[in-house]
């Protein structure tokens, strides 16, 4: 029996993916810390211990307005490092793509995130398959906001770990996935509007279909 490791920042996101998906004993999930750089270091040495067969970067995550709404759950159908690239001259961005030397996209597999959405959408949350950005700095201004809008129009949400996550599993001939549950809008920062319980819930929900679709 292969295991799917479910990475997540922080406690109460490693509590809610439990209380959703915890009665499967595939399922292994493991607080991998915030930021792209511990998530990545910490799911490798996971990783390294063999068995896994997919490694899903979990947890709650800025949405883009108009494309996933607080309380929604983000499928990833790509996994893409938002700032990594060059800053040039006039202020515009070039992605590592361009560079050269690597690249910022990790794809998902579409067809496994569109059946998951169905059946979360089915269980009554919003849900939607997406890019999910990977940030260093959470966007807090709308000029952010409406920059990475039009730089990644195919993005639905951000957070900061999966695309360390999805580095790691590639490393390691691993599948990864994104599942993200909204708990703010990606804009002005506003921690006050941040609804860290209604996306808890959501996420706990999502990750109680994970069972049955994830065979
Ligand atoms: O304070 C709490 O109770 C609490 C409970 C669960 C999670 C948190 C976090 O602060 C998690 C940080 C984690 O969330 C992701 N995130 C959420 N919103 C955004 C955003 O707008 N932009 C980027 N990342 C976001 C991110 O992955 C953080 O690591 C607190």
């Amino acid at each position: 029996m292969k295991r799917i490791l479910i990475a997540v920042s922080v406690e109460a996101e490693r509590e809610a993916v439990l209380r959703g998906a915890g009665r499967d004993p595939r399922f292994d999930v493991r607080i991998t810390g915030a930021g792209s750089a511990l998530a990545a270091a910490r799911t490798a040495q996971l990783l390294a211990g063999g068995g896994y067969g997919l490694a899903v970067s979990a947890g709650i995550a800025g949405g883009f307005p108009g494309k996933a709404a607080i309380g929604s759950v983000v499928v990833a159908d790509a996994i893409v490092a938002a700032d990594f690239g060059a800053e040039t001259a006039d202020g515009g961005f070039l992605p590592v793509d361009e560079l050269g030397f690597g690249s910022a996209r990790i794809g998902a597999d579409r067809q496994v995130a569109e059946r998951i959405a169905a059946a979360i959408a089915s269980a009554g949350i919003a849900a939607a398959v997406g890019t999910v950005l990977t940030v260093a700095t959470a966007t807090g201004t709308a000029e952010t906001a409406a920059k990475l809008a039009a730089r990644y129009p195919e993005a639905a949400a951000e957070g900061m770990e999966g695309f360390g996550v999805a580095t790691a599993a590639a490393a390691f001939g691993v599948p990864a996935l994104e599942l993200r549950a909204v708990s703010n809008a990606v804009g002005p920062r506003d921690r006050s509007a941040w609804r860290i319980g209604e996306a808890l819930a959501a996420l706990e929900k999502a990750s109680a279909i994970l069972p049955e679709v994830l065979t």
